[in-house]
């Protein structure tokens, strides 16, 4: 049956009706599921709002970016890194095989359609998914399955404090910086202390820039390898023996023994440890590439001095922008996350499904693309054979004697 239209909901775009899931965003992660029903033949529409695949890694990191779990963490399924590949790729290298994959697969998302509004149509127990494109035309899909792959870094997070606004120097998100060239000699004011705000640090000494970190309450800095083992590694090896609280008494003791008390340096660390931080709220522990040291080599700690900065780098974190198009509020909360928590945010009822928000990185990503896909695959499959047998049933003509 086709969805019928609703009085306050006029429509004059285009109107196009998928056989198969609509898919939003075509990151990594909705790359993976569209790899995943390539594999099974269901087809499908990935929409995504840039010009480009993986736009976050193409258009908002800066250059000198490495993945920072190793490499077997970060592969997406189906389809390993090439063997040449480092223990932690650059962010060209990621790139670049995240261009073979949708080549390798034959996906083709439909670029520069920013999904706009998503709502289940009770009446046919269809969903129908507005875009707009950079022509300002508006179309809209309908589909039966709506897979929320728009990341959990879909916008920047740009807050307001006194005296932004008056500030006459340069001042940008972490994810429009680039490179530290045009701050050569200059004084910097980073604010935030993630993974973004210490590594566009350590890149603007690089640059003989002269950076200023804002931590505002606490941060686990651990180092990237323990003993020559990636830390991340050796954490998801001891999870399977030990509880978490435990793993995290010993990434402590080895960050003391290999950076020392980090607290002299401004940088308290939280109550909770880091793994169960990370589980229970999301904050990524910082793994360290280089920074702490530049810390140590002669950075002041400023506590309620004036700086006089020339530019200001806001390394303030990201969003999810779910709320602002998705109307459901059963999956989805206001934070823009699935409700239930891993592993249960995946699927929702009346054909939505979540991937990538489980705050467990690319690993995470694309455990959840594996499972959607299959159960995608499995309805679409059962259906299509059905719909097959009844079109079949009734095309069928008794021969004529
Ligand atoms: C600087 C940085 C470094 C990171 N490094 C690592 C790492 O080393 N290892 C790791 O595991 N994880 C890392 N992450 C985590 C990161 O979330 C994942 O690497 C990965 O990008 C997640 O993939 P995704 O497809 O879920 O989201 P994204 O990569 O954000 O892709 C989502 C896509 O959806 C599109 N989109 C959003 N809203 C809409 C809309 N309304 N309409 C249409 N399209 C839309 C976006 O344009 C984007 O292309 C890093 C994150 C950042 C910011
Ligand atoms: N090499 C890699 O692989 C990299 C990976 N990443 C990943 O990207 C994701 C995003 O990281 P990131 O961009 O660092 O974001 P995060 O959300 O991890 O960090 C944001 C930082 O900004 C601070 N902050 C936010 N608002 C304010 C404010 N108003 N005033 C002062 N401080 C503020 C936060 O402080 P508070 O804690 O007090 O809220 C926090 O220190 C993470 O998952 C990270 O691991 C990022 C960079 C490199
Ligand atoms: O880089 C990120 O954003 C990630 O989410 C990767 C990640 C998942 N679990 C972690 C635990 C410690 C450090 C990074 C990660």
């Amino acid at each position: 049956m086709l969805p019928a239209f609703e009085h306050d909901d006029f429509f004059t775009g285009r109107c196009i009706l998928v056989n198969g899931p609509v898919i939003v965003g075509a990151g990594p992660s909705g790359l993976a599921v569209g790899a995943g029903l390539k594999q099974q033949g269901v087809p499908f529409v990935i929409l995504e709002r840039a010009n480009c695949i993986a736009s976050l890694w193409q258009n908002r990191t800066y250059d000198r970016l490495k993945l920072h779990l190793p490499k077997q963490f970060c592969e997406l399924p189906y389809y390993p890194f090439p063997e040449n590949f480092p223990e932690y790729p650059t962010k060209h290298q990621f790139i670049n095989y995240l261009e073979s994959y949708a080549r390798k697969f034959d996906i083709e998302p439909k670029f520069n359609e920013s999904v706009q509004s998503a709502k289940y149509d009770e009446s046919c127990g269809l969903w129908r998914v507005k875009t707009v494109s950079k022509d300002n035309s508006t179309t809209e899909y309908i589909c039966r399955w709506l897979v929320v792959a728009s990341g959990e870094n879909a916008e920047k997070v740009v807050p307001e404090f006194e005296g932004l606004h008056e500030f006459e120097g340069n001042v940008i998100h972490a994810c429009d910086y680039k490179t530290g060239g045009i701050y050569r000699g200059k004084r910097v004011l980073v604010v935030g202390c993630g993974n973004s705000g210490m590594e566009v640090c350590l890149d603007l000494c690089h640059h003989q820039a002269s950076p200023s970190m804002v931590v505002r309450s606490s941060v686990h800095v651990l180092p990237r390898e323990i003993f020559g083992k990636s830390t991340f590694e050796l954490a998801v090896s001891l999870m399977k023996w030990i509880p978490i609280w435990l793993v995290d008494k010993i990434l402590l003791a080895a960050a003391r023994l290999i950076l020392g008390n980090i607290e002299k340096y401004g940088l308290k660390r939280p109550t909770m440890g880091p793994l169960e931080l990370k589980n229970c709220e999301g904050k990524t522990p910082v793994l360290d590439i280089g920074t702490l040291s530049r810390i140590r080599s002669g950075v002041e700690l400023v506590n309620g001095e004036i700086l006089d900065v020339d530019s200001i780098i806001l390394a303030t974190g990201y969003s999810s922008n779910v709320p602002s198009w998705l109307k459901e509020n059963e999956f989805f909360s206001k934070d823009g996350f699935p409700i239930s928590p891993f592993p249960n945010s995946w699927k929702g009822k009346a054909g939505i499904y979540a991937v990538g928000f489980t705050r467990r990185g690319l690993s995470g990503a694309s455990l959840d693309a594996i499972k959607v896909a299959q159960d995608i695959g499995k309805i679409w499959k059962k259906e299509t054979k059905q719909k097959n047998h009844c079109v079949g049933v009734s095309c069928y003509r008794k021969p004529k004697p």
